[in-house]
């Protein structure tokens, strides 16, 4: 894969929606300023660049593991389809996915990697993967993902403080040793040369299902629309900087106080429409038997967030974190389209007043 130096810059002509820069090292040196200036992204947008992460390396090598799985033959590729029962794990081909409610189907084809399948490896756990990826699962994969769920963890710590929760309580819902969603992902999405649609989304807009997303990319493409504005925005890939996102999860947990904003992926803009778009995601999502709803009696500033909600069920929602992604998952397969109400069945917290 081409890497950043010889691809064509994002462009300038486009509306792009600034992030802040949250610098890693600083977040665990405990300082003030800028655990302010990361609480400032969580609770507005709910995203953020990253920078001083430590994962550059083994994302080049994420990426490499990427290219040579969607190199694979396709028949070969599919043995590891994730069906259409509402398991994320495994190979999901271009079209499988809806992107909207009229069934308009996605363009890009990813992988995913249980996080539980990689600690445990060679010992399966959910399922088998492709060669490709059981031949990197010890020297890429596992250590990938443990570095990147301690990224995610170390900051979700510092939201749960500045919450007021006790500390190991979000540790708790997020043990490495209960089965949970966590996965990393790599996504192929092919070249636009013949212009870009923007109407026509190659992965449909939604919220993340989990808690925290740690995502790289090289090329544009990846938007948000933040709150308050009907217009989808570009966010600029900076070299070195990861993006971050918050979760349903975390918005349910925390009353609605960390933000978990709508985001799509469209064709790459500009010259840059002549590339393969690849991108790596880690999606740390609560244990599965965790019950997704705020966590009122830990906080009062959750409490009084909940009091105040327009949106209260939402925060009272009894389903555990496997149910809540396995219905995310299933309803949104283009086999499992019945019309507008399958779309909906596939939602999170996108339809909150806030990000109408
Ligand atoms: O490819 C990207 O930049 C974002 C992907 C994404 O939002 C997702 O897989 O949930
Ligand atoms: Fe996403």
């Amino acid at each position: 894969m081409p890497g950043l130096t010889t691809l064509p810059p994002f462009p300038d002509d486009v509306l792009t929606h600034p992030l802040l820069v949250v610098d890693y090292e600083l977040i665990k040196a405990g300082n003030e300023q800028e655990i302010d200036k990361f609480w400032k992204a969580a609770t507005t947008l709910g995203f953020w660049y990253l920078k001083n992460h430590g994962a550059d390396e083994l994302v080049n090598q994420m990426f490499d593991m990427g290219a040579e799985t969607m190199d694979l033959p396709f028949e070969e590729k599919m043995k590891f389809e994730q069906g259409d029962d509402g398991m994320s794990f495994g190979y999901k081909a271009p079209g499988a996915n809806a992107t909207d409610e009229t069934g308009a189907k996605d363009t890009v084809e990813f992988i995913n990697i249980s996080q539980d399948d990689a600690l445990a490896w060679p010992k399966p756990v959910h399922r088998a993967y492709p060669s490709t990826v059981n031949a990197r699962m010890a020297g890429t994969i596992r250590p990938f993902i443990e570095h990147s769920a301690e990224v995610n963890l170390v900051l979700m710590e510092v939201l749960a403080k500045k919450l007021g929760f006790r500390e190991g309580l979000l540790a708790s819902k997020h043990r490495l040793d209960e089965t949970s969603g966590s996965e990393t992902r790599c996504i192929k999405n092919p070249p636009r040369p013949g212009g870009i649609s923007e109407e026509k989304a190659a992965l449909g807009a939604h919220t993340d299902f989990g808690s925290m997303t740690f995502l790289h990319n090289r090329l544009g493409g990846l938007q948000v629309m933040p709150p308050g504005s009907d217009k989808w925005q570009y966010i600029r890939p900076i070299p070195g900087h990861a993006v971050c996102n918050l979760g349903d999860a975390m918005y349910i947990f925390s009353g609605g106080i960390l933000k978990s904003n709508l985001h799509r992926v469209v064709p790459a803009p500009g010259a840059q429409a002549t590339f393969s778009r690849w991108s790596l995601a880690m999606f740390t999502r609560p244990g599965d038997s965790v019950v997704l709803r705020a966590l009122t009696e830990e906080s009062e500033l959750v409490a009084d967030a909940v009091k105040d909600a327009e949106n209260a069920s939402i925060f009272e929602n009894m389903q555990t974190s496997k149910e809540w992604f396995a219905r995310r998952i299933k309803n949104q397969r283009s086999k499992n389209q019945q019309g507008p109400e399958t779309w909906r069945q596939s939602r999170g917290t996108e339809h909150r007043p806030d990000a109408a």
